[in-house]
């Protein structure tokens, strides 16, 4: 019997498989979603059209998402999208506790950058929001856009709007990269209540989106990150989110194993995404990438908790004097 095991970000485990599929059937989590082979979502492969097909695919084709463009991040202050009180959480094995007490808030906007020492609890943070199965949360509250995110499925809170690239993207055997985007795309426009688009109408929207990242268009017949070079996997991350356009998108270390060129190349698609009503969180060792993507504020982690906020300056200070030089008091 196949199993596909996968353990990334987009509409994680059910909302990336057909409406005919009960979501029962699959782990409440984006991280482990096993399908059998009569169920394989996937049988159903289509294939690319070819790049002189004709399209009849509207250029503006979006996700259309409902968070976007509400009236209080077009005329008032930009909106919160994420509210973190006093989160606390345990490694679900052993009961470790590794957050202790996060805060963080987070509007449309703006971009966050979180950095701290290997070990300070960064990417728990991050998986803990998007509900990896291995922690428990116990305190806290979160809010993602007013709705309490710690009482959604994993796949529900992608289909609010919440993307995650993780530092390792695993590979997908048998599964075509534009087969698992345009079926991503559509589980979130289906939550959404739009129609699908058929295959030919999605080329025609990522392509663009292909081309804007340097990545060679045969990346989309590819099954989904096999094979790819640790950078190229980085790039195929942002593809997926740039498909998708999440409202708030974390991205963990993204610029880990990137050459000069395509950490340019990912950070100019990511500035691209950015408008006022949405925002990135971004986890990271090194300046390098904060000098390309802007933060608003930079915060520092140290066991479990976000020690220290300020501006880009706290990051340079960081490059500078390492976290010694730092006071966290
Ligand atoms: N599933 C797990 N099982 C066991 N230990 C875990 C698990 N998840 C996190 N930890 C431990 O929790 C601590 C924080 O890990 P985490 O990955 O969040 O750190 P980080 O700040 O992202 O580190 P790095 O900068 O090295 O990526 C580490 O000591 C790690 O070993």
């Amino acid at each position: 019997m196949a199993l596909l095991t996968y353990s990334s970000t987009i509409p994680f485990s059910s909302s990336s498989s057909p409406s005919s599929l009960s979501s029962r059937r699959f782990p409440a989590t984006p991280f482990r979603t096993h399908v059998s082979g009569p169920l394989n979502p996937w049988r159903f492969r289509s294939r690319l059209p070819r790049p002189h097909a004709p399209t009849r695919a509207k250029a503006t084709l979006t996700v259309d998402s409902p968070a976007t463009g509400d009236a209080s991040s077009r005329n008032g202050p930009p909106r919160v999208l994420l509210e973190v009180k006093d989160l606390k959480a345990v490694i679900k094995e052993s009961g470790q506790e590794i957050l202790r007490g996060v805060n963080l808030t987070i509007h449309g906007g703006e971009v966050h950058a979180i950095m701290g020492k290997n070990g300070s609890g960064k990417s728990t943070f991050s998986k803990v929001l998007v509900g990896h199965q291995d922690y428990d949360v116990t305190g806290g509250s979160v809010l993602f856009k007013d709705q309490n995110l710690l009482e959604m499925e994993p796949e529900e809170r992608s289909h609010v709007g919440l993307f995650m690239s993780f530092q390792t993207p695993v590979e997908i055997p048998g599964v075509s990269n534009f087969d698992f985007l345009l079926m991503a795309f559509n589980a979130r426009r289906k939550n959404h209540g739009l129609p699908p688009v058929e295959p030919l109408e999605f080329y025609s929207l990522v392509t663009p989106k292909v081309a804007s990242l340097n990545m060679n268009p045969k990346f989309l017949d590819r099954n989904v990150n096999e094979g790819f070079s640790g950078g190229e996997k980085k790039r195929n991350e942002i593809l997926q989110l740039a498909v998708l356009e999440a409202d708030l998108a974390i991205l963990d270390e993204i610029d880990s194993g990137l050459d000069v060129d395509a950490l340019q190349d990912v950070a100019k698609a990511v500035n691209g995404l950015l408008t006022p009503n949405n925002s990135v969180l971004i986890i990271t060792h090194y300046q390098r990438l904060l000098e390309c993507i802007k933060p608003s504020y930079v915060h520092i982690m140290e066991d479990g908790m976000i020690v220290r906020t300020g501006d880009v300056s706290l990051a340079e200070q960081l490059e500078r004097e390492g976290y010694r030089g730092i006071s966290m008091s």
